[in-house]
């Protein structure tokens, strides 16, 4: 059994897929907060871990935890290469592109191959990243994701109230606060993603991360786009089945 594991700076996702498993296809899978880390070891005991592919992007300290957490000592630590899985990473310092933003990228080449592809992860932050038809990882974007956008703005002024994400977003312009700014950072989001595919002239997008699910509803675009669960994971998982698990540190 393969132990997939996203450790990103809100939360850790993981899943568990059999050897030999296609992309994606997985026995079991979840998520915790990085407080409750802690609730880990029980979901994969009993499974026959044998090996482990982990994605961290959370820090040393985390790391750490998660080594002591995981049932194997066969742990290899994901990290972005100048080449893998017939993807080129153009990024100048190719080891300075965070892992996970590499695994998605890959994930969303073994999702939609030979398309100019935006893949976008809604999470702490957002990240919005380019990859041409013929495979090569061109770049992208950062920017504070959606639960720090409104939390910023609560945080560093006298009137703003913290707004619940999952609002709805009545149509038009806000006529009170609450809705006012959950317009402001839902179309910062979805505007940022809407100007990347233009500029790279994509023909696919993929949408991922915990606040996909109120991005994504939110995007306008002419060309395939859809919500995918998970992508990080899918991406680590694509290159166990498509080469041998490299062991780097992150
Ligand atoms: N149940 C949830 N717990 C935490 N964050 C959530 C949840 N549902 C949606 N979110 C949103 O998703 C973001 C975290 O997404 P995630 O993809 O796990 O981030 P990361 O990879 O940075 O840990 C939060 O900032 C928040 O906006
Ligand atoms: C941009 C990120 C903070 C995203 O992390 P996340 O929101 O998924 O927790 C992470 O990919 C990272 O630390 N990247 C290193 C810098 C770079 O990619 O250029
Ligand atoms: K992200």
């Amino acid at each position: 059994m393969l132990l997939l594991i996203d450790a990103g700076n809100t939360r850790i996702k993981w899943a568990l897929a059999e050897d030999g498993a296609a992309p994606g296809v997985w026995i079991a899978s979840g998520a915790v907060a990085h407080a409750d880390l802690n609730h880990l070891p029980a979901s994969w005991a009993q499974h026959g871990v044998k090996r482990a592919l982990v994605s961290n992007v959370a820090g040393s300290k985390l790391r750490d935890q998660l080594q002591l957490m995981i049932p194997t000592t066969a742990i290899s630590w994901f990290a972005s290469t100048a080449q893998l899985a017939g993807m080129r990473n153009a990024y100048r310092n190719p080891s300075q592109l965070g892992c996970d933003r590499f695994a998605a990228a890959l994930g969303a080449r073994a999702l939609a191959p030979r398309q100019a592809l935006i893949v976008a992860t809604c999470g702490t932050a957002t990240t919005i990243d380019a990859v041409s038809a013929d495979g090569v990882f061109l770049g992208g974007m950062i920017l504070p994701g959606l639960g720090l956008m409104a939390t910023s703005l609560a945080r560093n002024t006298a009137q703003l109230p913290e707004v619940a994400p999952g609002a709805t977003l009545p149509a038009g312009f806000a006529d009170n606060t609450a809705d006012a700014i959950l317009s402001g950072c839902l179309s910062a989001q979805a505007g940022a993603i809407e100007r990347a595919c233009a500029l790279h002239g994509a023909t696919a997008c993929i949408v991922s991360g915990g606040a996909a699910q109120y991005i994504g509803p939110v995007l306008r675009l002419p060309i395939d786009h859809r919500i995918v669960d998970n992508i990080v994971l899918i991406g680590l998982h694509s290159t166990v089945t498509s080469s041998p698990l490299q062991d780097s540190p992150c």
